[in-house]
């Protein structure tokens, strides 16, 4: 199953470096007409909005992963605050319910109009399985928690969601081809799982109905980082043709 209203790179890099000369060194051997990057807590809680801007100035599409859950007001003051760095995209968590949601999306058009960022909620983390969900009260199964949150930023008129390629297919078929599938827990298969539960490699998580795969550690822990991305690239060209 695959859907090709997809403009542009579909591998995000996912940064989570310590050093910012680390990965800035890595940033600079990639080009941003074949990848996206993303920014999460770690590399934004120490270099800040600069590290941001560091990467637009570059020309990279930036993905500011920092799943803002809050009041409604705040959580769109966030996300408003994300569209002045210029982001591509930037994420929620879906759980902070359709009214945060409905009022995030609202202020992007009213601030940014048709050059807003993507928005995308966070459904039921790749980290979680079953037995995760239920140590915090949730008895239904991941994918039914991520149908479930789903349907809530599909309602609150969100771009799409974070979720795991495994759930692609369900999503594919209740939420249409528009909605954007955002999916981390991408692992090649030369790659280690990590902490990662809800897996797929690139080539399953595109034939699955993924949109974007995020993937981090496989490369950016890779003994050759580019090695690993041009494989990585290659899986994904044969997928898509
Ligand atoms: O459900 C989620 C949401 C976000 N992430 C983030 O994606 C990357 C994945 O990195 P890997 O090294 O490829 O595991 C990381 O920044 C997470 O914070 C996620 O994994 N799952």
């Amino acid at each position: 199953m695959l859907y090709a209203d997809v403009t542009g790179p579909r591998v995000i890099v996912a940064l989570d470096f310590a050093d910012q000369t680390q990965g800035l060194e890595l940033v600079d051997q990639l080009d941003p007409g074949l990848c996206r990057l993303k920014v999460g807590k770690e590399m934004f809680t120490r270099f800040g909005p600069d590290f941001v801007r560091q990467l637009t100035r570059r020309g990279f599409g930036v993905f500011l992963d920092l799943k803002y859950h809050d009041i409604p007001n705040t959580a769109a003051a966030a996300v408003e605050a994300a569209a002045d760095l210029g982001v591509w995209m930037v994420n929620v968590h879906a759980s902070g319910g359709e009214t945060m949601m409905a009022a995030c999306r609202e202020r992007l058009e009213k601030v940014a109009g048709n050059d807003r960022p993507l928005l995308i909620g966070v459904t039921v983390l790749t980290s979680f399985g079953a037995d995760d969900l239920r140590q915090i009260g949730v008895t239904g199964s991941p994918e039914e928690q991520v149908d479930r949150l789903s349907s809530l930023a599909y309602n609150a008129g969100l771009d799409g969601v974070v979720c795991s390629a495994q759930e692609a297919p369900i999503l594919r078929e209740s939420r249409g081809p528009r909605f954007q599938l955002v999916t981390p827990g991408i692992r090649p298969a030369f790659a280690a799982t990590d902490d990662q539960k809800r897996i797929m490699t690139p080539s399953e998580a595109l034939y699955a109905g993924s949109d974007y795969l995020v993937i981090g550690r496989p490369i950016t822990q890779a003994d050759r980082p580019l090695e690993a991305l041009e494989e990585i690239q290659a899986e994904v060209t044969t997928a898509l043709n």
